[in-house]
């Protein structure tokens, strides 16, 4: 079995589209591992959507492969039951969600019992019965997973899912995408934000302008650790912080930076030292700074705004 062929694995190789003369997509590479939670992530226009829709065969790329676990979703023997995807939420106005679902049911070959179920799955069964032209965006949403967990995929594909979910539903789908990347599934979601999908993910890709500008595991992009120390001493505790070996930058107000998860190492230090300590503190990775920083670098400014050319 080669790499690319690993059931489950979504491997994108210098994928390319152009509309016309507007390269949409450029030389994008990444790979998506079951058992785990992809954000792919970009500013509006990014080219989030269009890499999506090259995965599911919805358009053909002008260059390059996107497969699923070595095939191509066209080439896939069985693709409703090896990639549920959900989107943009398309749904018939004056169809209930339980007719939806059976629709899809029916095109996929998927038993009718599945669509009850998947209902209840994604905690809209009191819904079935109601137009899903009346649906809130939230249940809009619910009902574009239920119909991407139809066929009982090993992959789920799902654009923008927590676009209009409420709190309590932003962390319903966190729980529910973490039970399924437990049982092994591949799970790659899109959004606009890092900091939206920070605590939902595991792995991040992250495009601009239909280029990749920085991809891997949410460990490696929130960086070291850092430990926050206010103190009048600056000085000092840099100095016996540097002699046990911990990296350090102060900052022109004298707020000291260590590189160190260890809180109590910094505490004892400053104890030893004679440094007064006014706030100690772990510090957060600054994600959605990172983000722009990454999003708007001169060499990436969004291409969809601006002047008209
Ligand atoms: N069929 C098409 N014809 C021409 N241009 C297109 C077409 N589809 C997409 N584009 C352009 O390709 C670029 C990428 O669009 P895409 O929808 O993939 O971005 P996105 O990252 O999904 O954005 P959003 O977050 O706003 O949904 C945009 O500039 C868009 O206008």
């Amino acid at each position: 079995m080669t790499d690319d062929a690993v059931p489950g694995r979504i491997v994108v190789s210098g994928l390319h589209k152009t509309f016309g003369h507007f390269e949409a997509v450029t030389d994008l590479s990444f790979t998506v591992e079951p058992g785990r939670i992809t954000g792919f992530l970009g500013p509006n226009g990014a080219g989030k959507t269009t890499t999506l829709r090259m995965l599911l065969g919805l358009i053909h790329p002008t260059r390059g492969t996107a497969t699923i676990g070595g095939a191509r979703y066209v080439d896939l023997p069985h693709p409703t039951q090896t990639v549920g995807a959900s989107l943009e939420a398309n749904f018939h106005p004056g169809r209930t969600g339980r007719n939806h679902l059976r629709v899809l049911a029916a095109a996929g070959g998927i038993p009718d019992e599945r669509v009850d179920e998947m209902l209840h799955l994604v905690g809209i069964p009191a819904a079935a019965n109601k137009a899903a032209g009346g649906y809130s965006m939230g249940m809009r949403q619910r009902l574009g997973l239920a119909g991407a967990m139809l066929g009982d995929p090993q992959v789920l594909v799902l654009d923008e899912p927590a676009n209009g979910l409420d709190p309590e539903g932003i962390r319903w789908l966190r729980q529910f995408l973490r039970h399924l990347a437990g049982e092994g599934r591949t799970i790659l979601i899109s959004s606009h934000l890092l900091s939206e999908v920070e605590h939902t993910v595991d792995d991040v890709v992250i495009i601009a302008n239909g280029r990749s500008v920085r991809s891997g595991p949410m460990e490696e992009i929130r960086g070291e650790p850092k430990v926050l120390v206010r103190t009048p001493n600056a000085g000092l505790l840099v100095e016996a912080l540097t002699a046990r070996g911990v990296q350090s930058a102060t900052d022109p107000d004298g707020t000291v930076h260590a590189v160190t998860g260890d809180l109590a190492l910094i505490g004892d230090t400053a104890l030893a030292a004679g440094v007064a300590v006014h706030e100690l503190r772990t510090e957060q990775a600054d994600l959605e700074a990172l983000f722009f920083e990454l999003t708007e670098a001169p060499e990436n400014a969004n291409r969809n705004l601006g002047a008209a050319s």
